[in-house]
């Protein structure tokens, strides 16, 4: 695709274009974009564990402790847009705001971000694969990596963009078939009302837990610490505990993770805002309305689930075998597919960008010219991919589960969360505290989080620094003491900062934007800025507050509040569906016309005026005249348009 592109329509390949996408992607495809990049295995994988462990709140909490930073993120979009237009990545910022140092610093906890995100892809992916092929799962965790860097390679920044619309676009697909199963067509479930009933019957106090009934580990009678031991109701402390930890890696999986970042880089600045709100609002519906369908229609089922195997992100495939057989698996395999490979890329051009910039073009090549630049993103990307699939081998020795790392995240690298916000949004941020806050917040959250394990179950192993509690005090402290140490120290010593030196990073090539400069206009960034805080600080609240408050009166959910909530999932999946996929064609039907245009009418016709192209542009080095000649006679003929739009103008 981004060779037709390239053909057809013109764009020009250069380092600029592979980490950046030429600055000048809209809306439709920049909420494609967030949506599959976002989209991990976590969302289909974790999201359905929660659901099976903590029933209707485990969704929810999934999707709305996720969302939020979507929309919060348009912010550091625009932000980026009006303090530093011409970065390539989130790390650059710092080092011109906070020196090497700080460079130093977030460099690691950026890297950290994106090896624990795609060892989250590859420990769910594998583990899936593994289960419904019969493939190895060490051969999985490295077979992998492997598509990702393929596709990678062709055609960087553009290419994983073009791709993840087509990934959006499956993942909806898929989403909306599963989700119309389980609450309308399959003979097994079909409706709401059988749905709920079974959830009923799965948490009743009179159900005989043992064997030959039920299975050894599977979910059977009242849910401990949910309102009467239901399914179905949203006053569930476990399900809110995760909520807690969910907000937390969420935010330090965006705004610590360059991938983000580089995604706003790319966007328009016209679009960065609706793109991010888009975006945030549509992929709400991949872990909501997915866990509330397979995840609970697991439960519903009575599947033989164990807490491990839904740990490893067993609970999907196990529903959808279960609803569909061979079908089932081969639609979520699809689906786990094209999430892993999309947000994967991301993180390999992540890692690229932050390798060829922030380290080769930083400390080892200042002067690095376009194709040196493109030589080392390459080679970057094949190895991390490497690299990552020999990680995700021994993590899969090490036994830790997909669970146990999504619910870590925010231990190891939430303390970056606030610090890189303050980085854009405060004058007064200092680097001293940024270093501090960063390094001594991530120290005190390990500390907290083996010592609760520690305390509170007598040991400290996978298994118990994997529970709730000690998840949630080092989350908690992770992420507060960052800020708090930031805060302080930059309270007593503010830098008083104006952006000056983020603003003079400078492009490797100087290409001509092909943007008009009225996009970087501050009046207009301000307007996009106003609106995103508006709407996503409005939606945040709607989400992580009011939601669940006006859910909480309904204790638990008669069959008329569990039909009206499935069919908020259904309505949610079905409308976000078909905007991610109409929209982005839409608004590219101009160039999706003149590829189509170009491969069935003029390809010999586009030879020839390549071939022109190359003579022409010779004789015009030969003879240095010649161009300046043409030069002025283009804006002659320019001039004449602009005085009388409808002439025909055949320049002399
Ligand atoms: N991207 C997440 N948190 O699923």
């Amino acid at each position: 695709m981004v060779w037709l592109e390239k053909r057809y329509v013109g764009s020009r390949h250069t380092s600029e274009w592979f980490n950046t996408a030429g600055r000048n992607v809209k809306t439709g495809l920049i909420a494609s974009v967030i949506v599959s990049q976002w989209t991990w295995a976590a969302t289909i994988l974790q999201s359905s564990n929660v659901a099976w462990e903590y029933g209707v709140s485990g969704p929810f909490w999934y999707a709305s402790g996720a969302t939020i930073q979507v929309l919060l993120f348009g912010v550091m979009a625009i932000e980026i847009k009006r303090k530093a237009p011409y970065a390539h990545t989130v790390c650059e910022i710092v080092k011109a705001r906070w020196g090497t140092a700080a460079h130093l610093v977030f460099l690691t906890f950026c890297f950290l971000t994106n090896i624990i995100v795609t060892a989250l892809l590859l420990l769910g992916g594998s583990a899936v694969v593994n289960a419904l092929t019969g493939v190895n799962i060490y051969a999985a965790s490295f077979l992998i990596p492997l598509g990702v860097i393929v596709y990678t390679l062709a055609g960087g920044l553009k290419a994983t963009f073009l791709a993840s619309y087509i990934h959006s676009v499956i993942v909806h697909v898929v989403l909306v078939v599963f989700v119309y199963l389980v609450y309308t067509s399959s003979s097994k479930l079909g409706s709401p009302s059988i749905v709920y009933h079974r959830l009923l019957e799965v948490a009743s106090k009179s159900r005989v837990c043992q064997e030959p009934l039920t299975h050894n580990g599977q979910s059977c009678g009242p849910v401990s610490g949910n309102y009467k031991g239901s399914y179905l109701t949203m006053l569930s402390s476990g399900g809110l505990v995760f909520g807690i930890i969910n907000i937390v890696g969420g935010f330090c999986s965006m705004f610590v993770d360059n991938g983000y970042w580089v995604s706003a880089i790319a966007a328009r600045p016209s679009s960065t805002h609706k793109g991010y709100l888009l975006g945030g609002l549509v992929w709400f519906a991949v872990p909501f309305s997915l866990a509330t369908s397979l995840g609970l229609g697991a439960l519903a089922l009575d599947l033989p689930i164990t807490a491990s195997e839904a740990s490893h992100g067993l609970v999907p495939p196990a529903t959808a075998i279960a609803l569909m057989g061979k079908g089932g698996s081969i639609l979520l395999l699809t689906m786990l597919f094209m999430a892993v490979t999309s947000a994967g890329s991301s993180e390999l051009i992540a890692v690229s960008s932050l390798c060829t910039y922030d380290i080769y073009r930083t400390y080892i090549n200042p002067d690095a010219t376009g194709k040196q630049i493109l030589r080392v993103s390459r080679g970057v990307v094949l190895g991390f991919g490497c690299f990552m699939g020999l990680l995700a081998v021994i993590l899969n020795k090490a036994e830790v589960s997909l669970g146990w790392m999504y619910l870590a995240m925010g231990v190891f690298i939430g303390s970056a969360v606030l610090p890189i916000a303050f980085m854009l949004l405060w004058r007064k941020a200092n680097a001293i505290g940024a270093i501090l806050g960063t390094t001594i917040g991530c120290i005190l959250g390990i500390i907290t989080w083996l010592s609760v394990a520690s305390v509170e179950y007598g040991r400290v192993n996978l298994d118990t620094t994997g529970r709730n509690a000690p998840m949630l005090a080092g989350n908690l402290v992770s992420i507060l003491t960052g800020g708090a140490i930031h805060a302080v120290c930059s309270f007593f010593w503010p830098q008083n900062y104006d952006w000056d030196t983020t603003k003079q990073i400078t492009m490797v090539e100087k290409e001509k934007s092909e943007l008009p400069a009225e996009e970087f206009k501050e009046e207009k960034l301000i307007r996009a800025e106003a609106w995103i805080v508006k709407w996503g600080v409005g939606f945040t609240v709607v989400m992580v507050l009011l939601w669940p408050l006006l859910s909480l009166p309904a204790g638990r959910f008669s069959e008329g509040y569990f039909t009206f909530w499935a069919i908020i999932a259904i309505a949610w999946g079905t409308i976000g569906s078909a905007v991610i996929i109409v929209l982005p064609l839409t608004e590219s039907w101009q160039t999706i016309q003149s590829v189509i245009l170009g491969m069935f009418t003029n390809d010999r016709l586009m030879e020839k005026v390549e071939e022109l192209n190359l003579k022409l542009n010779t004789i015009m080095l030969a003879i240095p005249e010649a161009e300046r000649i043409y030069l002025l006679e283009k804006g002659k003929a320019k001039k004449n348009e602009a005085s009388d739009p409808d002439a025909h103008i055949v320049p002399a």
